[in-house]
């Protein structure tokens, strides 16, 4: 269960830097999900719930890599080509039924069994046979051309670790052990919410000083995406007892509750009070800009995540905050997004003290470096600078201005699959 004590997040003083939040949620937050079985076709970014170990070798037995003849190397002539006869043929899935004897050639298949007693095949390319015998060249060493046993996946050992969330390459693994289900933890319900008065449902109409619903929409993929059983719960108007009956609701058959808009102190931002009805905040407002207003918290026995209104700062702090702590109540045990250091190909001022997020892409100089340009636009409302972006340029607080040929941290969207 998740375990936050309302302590060292403190709401008057200064805000806390991304990081040090990170790192202490990461500590606090346990994995909710239970455990049950899905056939291997269901199992496409599935969180694995127990380590898999492999019940025997990866290949069974020695087999031959290429198409071509069977020896013994110790059958070969010192120094120049040898005639061996071909006694035997041996297809993949076949074996040889007898140890070798000395001085024979078998044909052999790719994937066939190596006979007993022979350690070394020969390209069919490389030899010459009337059928009845072949001339071997010169030059081979002995083993080659031959795949070990166990030299893909050794018995016991483990090939998938607990926590994992399976690729097609893993689920490709488990087949080969013969394994047609894996144990997975349940996916994760989480229930999202917008706020807001403004707020329309796409498809209707929009009267002046309305604006469709964007958030929802965002988030609902993200969580898809992230392999979430996502309940999308509508509009909420800016009331406070709507707010909190609402999160309360939702709190009673999910494990995480998301909400955007709302976060911030205006009269009408109903979200933070709502949820302190309700349970309470861990933490409100970050050191972070988009997103300042971003908060952790719980709703009962809900994870509460509330994300600021504007479009770009709902991206920036799902994918750097939300996410993680997803990943972690789902039981999924993963390295945080790799950031590429990239060259600045622009100039840029911030405050220091606050980590500061740009939307960038990324080209090549003429010496064949990455240089990130800087989106022309950086309103936290400005969807379309996701849309024309690859990343986000992550600047930490302590810098205060970028200048061209900096070295600068780009974290590429497709670094948060
Ligand atoms: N006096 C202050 N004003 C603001 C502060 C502050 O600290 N003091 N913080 C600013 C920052 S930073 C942000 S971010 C915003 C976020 O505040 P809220 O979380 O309360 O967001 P809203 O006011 O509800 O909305 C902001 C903006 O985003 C649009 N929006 C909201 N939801 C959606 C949606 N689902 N789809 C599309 N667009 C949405 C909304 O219409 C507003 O334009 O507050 C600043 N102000
Ligand atoms: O976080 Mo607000 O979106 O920083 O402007």
């Amino acid at each position: 269960m998740v375990q936050l004590d309302n302590d060292c997040f403190a709401f008057g003083g200064p805000m806390m830097a991304l990081d040090p939040a990170l790192a202490l949620l990461a500590g606090r937050i346990a994995a909710v999900t239970a455990t049950g079985t899905v056939p291997l076709t269901g199992a496409l970014g599935r969180v694995l719930a127990a380590n898999l170990v492999a019940p025997f070798n990866v290949p069974p037995h020695d087999n031959a890599a290429v198409d071509g003849y069977a020896v013994a190397f110790d059958d070969l002539a010192a120094g120049g080509a040898t005639i061996l006869p071909v006694t035997a043929r041996v297809a993949a899935g076949r074996s040889l039924g007898r140890p070798a004897v000395r001085g024979e050639a078998v044909r052999i298949f790719t994937g066939a069994p190596m006979p007993a007693g022979m350690d070394t095949v020969f390209m069919q390319e490389d030899c010459r046979s009337d059928g009845a015998s072949v001339t071997l060249p010169a030059g081979i060493r002995r083993g080659g051309n031959r795949r070990l046993a166990g030299e893909d996946v050794r018995e016991g050992s483990i090939v998938l670790t607990a926590g994992r969330r399976l690729r097609p390459e893993d689920i490709a693994l488990a087949a080969s052990l013969g394994h047609a289900a894996l144990a997975v933890r349940e996916r994760l319900r989480v229930a999202v919410f917008s706020t807001g008065d403004e707020l329309r449902q796409p498809g209707q109409p929009l009267e002046p000083g309305a604006v469709y619903d964007a958030n929802r929409y965002a988030l609902v993929a993200l969580l898809t995406r992230l392999g979430c059983a996502v309940t999308d719960l509508g509009i909420l108007p800016d009331r406070f007892e709507t707010i909190r009956d609402a999160l309360a609701s939702a709190a009673e058959d999910h494990d995480a509750i998301i909400t955007s808009g709302g976060m911030s102190t205006g009269e009408e931002d109903h979200v933070k009070p709502a949820v302190e009805a309700n349970g309470r905040l861990d933490f409100w407002r970050l050191a972070i800009k988009p997103g300042r207003p971003v908060a952790l918290g719980r709703v009962r026995d809900a994870v509460f995540v509330g994300l600021p209104g504007n479009p770009v700062a709902v991206v920036v702090t799902f994918l750097r905050i939300a996410r993680p702590i997803l990943l972690r109540l789902m039981g999924a045990l993963e390295e945080a997004p790799r950031p590429v250091p990239v060259r600045a190909g622009f100039a840029h001022k911030k405050k220091s003290g606050r980590r500061e997020f740009l939307r960038g892409s990324l080209t090549r100089d003429g010496d064949g470096a990455l240089v990130a340009s800087k989106y022309p636009r950086d309103g936290a409302g400005v969807l379309s600078s996701l849309v024309d972006s690859e990343g986000l340029i992550e600047l930490p607080e302590d810098l205060a201005h970028v200048e061209p040929g900096m070295t600068v941290d780009f974290l590429p969207f497709k670094e948060f699959l």
